[in-house]
């Protein structure tokens, strides 16, 4: 079993698909994958996505591995892709054909792409079954902690990824995380085809990033924020569904009708989180009562939102939460990700009055939007093995990771937080961070 982390964006997205500073962290909420491998004698694929609904298997030896492995085609998994094959992308597109639904069809075809090209006509015969927290198209990272599990899984299985160990190399962890993140970036541009990557980058390291890509030839900038604050955030879902790729769209539609203002827009939202990051690198940064550093994050997380209302990627909801919460005047709110719907986050100012939470809830409550606890900065992918509960005695069966109810249930059976309850442990590549360093990750 693998785990990814959603993220949220707390400065920058949009921009930083056209070369522009974000920062961005890893949320408690995750995604979790089984991999149940079938007899030998078995030749069928199975994906069990059941949040969505998607139940559905192909011969693992109708598939076109022909093409797939044809010489200029064949990616190997230590080879840095950036972009998608346009005839391999039509090769998988008949068999999802059959599919119902875009959101189906978009997991499926990242499944069947990574199969493809990290696997072989010999692979082995598995039943992948998925369960995540993370709402989906929300702008919490759903699709690139799909992704990052999907490439880990199938990496592992293939043999071209060792499970952590005390003891691994530095060097090794860092060239593993770059290989999961690089096929991760694949599977995410299956699904919303432009996408800049930090969310797979935070999804497969964890904690919290800087990430700057202004060359999609070279790897992207990342720096690795050390002292990233405990932020007091409140996290609020519309539930106003939306895809990526169409708020992506509005954006680019936007630069080729207004190329000036919009590229100004762009590169006054780099000096935002330029800014946000020289306030929260300062060592004199405090978020407690009447701190000025909290107030200048907050303004910037305010006109960070501006931008984006402006750029086109708000909507309604997003604006009547924004209304509630600022007539409360407990903090600064943002939309988070893509936009359209999805979530919004609001930084809290400190000593907030209980009852006026309280009230905020249920108004936020009445009117149909869902609050999020959740906190920022925790580990980015990691592996269960073995996977076993009860004293190790006793596998984690499909039937058992589907039988559990709601997302509660699956934290209780296999949660990263469930250690010590009779899981022997989650291993994560943690020791990618070099103390104080800057890397790249791709
Ligand atoms: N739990 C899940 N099970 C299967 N597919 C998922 C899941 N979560 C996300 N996805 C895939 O990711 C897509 C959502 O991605 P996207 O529009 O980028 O939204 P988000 O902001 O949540 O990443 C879905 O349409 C689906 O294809
Ligand atoms: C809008 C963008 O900056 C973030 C999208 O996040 P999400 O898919 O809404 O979780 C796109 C990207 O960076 O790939």
């Amino acid at each position: 079993m693998v785990s990814a982390p959603g993220k949220v964006i707390v400065y920058g997205e949009h921009a930083v698909v056209y070369g522009k500073a974000a920062i961005a962290a890893a949320l408690s909420l995750r995604s979790y994958l089984l991999v149940t491998p079938l007899p030998k004698t078995s030749r069928t694929l199975s994906l069990n996505f059941s949040d969505i609904s998607l139940n559905h298997s192909w011969d693992i030896d109708s598939l076109p591995w022909a093409i797939f492995s044809k010489p200029g085609k064949k990616r190997y998994y230590f080879d840095t892709v950036e972009r998608l094959d346009k005839e391999l992308l039509e090769t998988v597109k008949p068999l999802v054909a059959a599919i119902p639904g875009k959101v189906q069809q978009g997991a499926a075809s990242a499944f069947l792409y990574l199969y493809l090209m990290l696997g072989s006509k010999h692979a082995p015969a598995s039943i992948y079954t998925l369960r995540s927290a993370i709402p989906i198209g929300a702008g919490l990272g759903s699709s690139a902690s799909i992704s990052v599990c999907l490439s880990t899984a199938l990496q592992l299985q293939m043999g071209t990824l060792a499970t952590p160990f005390e003891g691994m190399l530095s060097n090794e962890t860092q060239l593993q995380l770059k290989r999961i993140n690089n096929w991760s970036f694949v599977g995410e541009m299956c699904i919303h085809g432009n996408p800049s990557g930090v969310d797979n980058t935070v999804a497969t390291g964890g904690r919290a990033v800087l990430f700057k890509r202004t060359d999609y030839s070279l790897p992207p900038e990342v720096t690795h924020l050390r002292n990233f604050p405990e932020l007091p955030l409140l996290l609020v879902d519309t539930k106003q569904p939306r895809r990526t790729a169409e708020q992506l769209a509005n954006v680019r539609n936007m630069l080729n009708a207004h190329p000036e203002i919009t590229q100004s827009m762009l590169d006054t939202i780099d000096r935002i989180t330029a800014e946000a990051h020289d306030v929260i690198s300062d060592p004199d940064f405090t978020s407690f009562s009447g701190s000025p550093s909290l107030s200048r994050l907050g303004e910037l997380i305010r006109i960070n939102h501006g931008l984006l209302v402006s750029l086109g990627v708000s909507h309604p909801k997003l604006e009547r939460i924004r209304e509630l919460i600022d007539h409360t005047g407990i903090g600064w709110t943002k939309l988070t990700g893509a936009g359209g719907g999805g979530c919004s986050i609001t930084l809290l100012k400190p000593k907030v009055k209980a009852n006026i939470l309280e009230e905020l809830d249920s108004k936020l409550r009445t009117e149909g939007f869902e609050k999020y606890q959740t906190t920022l900065g925790g580990d980015g992918v990691g592996v269960l093995w073995p996977a076993v509960v009860g004293d190790a005695e006793t596998e984690i069966t499909q039937e058992m990771f589907l039988g559990v109810e709601g997302m509660k249930g699956v934290e209780a059976l296999v949660g990263v937080g469930a250690i010590g309850k009779g899981i022997r442990g989650w291993r994560f590549w943690r020791e990618w961070i070099a103390e104080g360093s800057d890397f790249c990750l791709h």
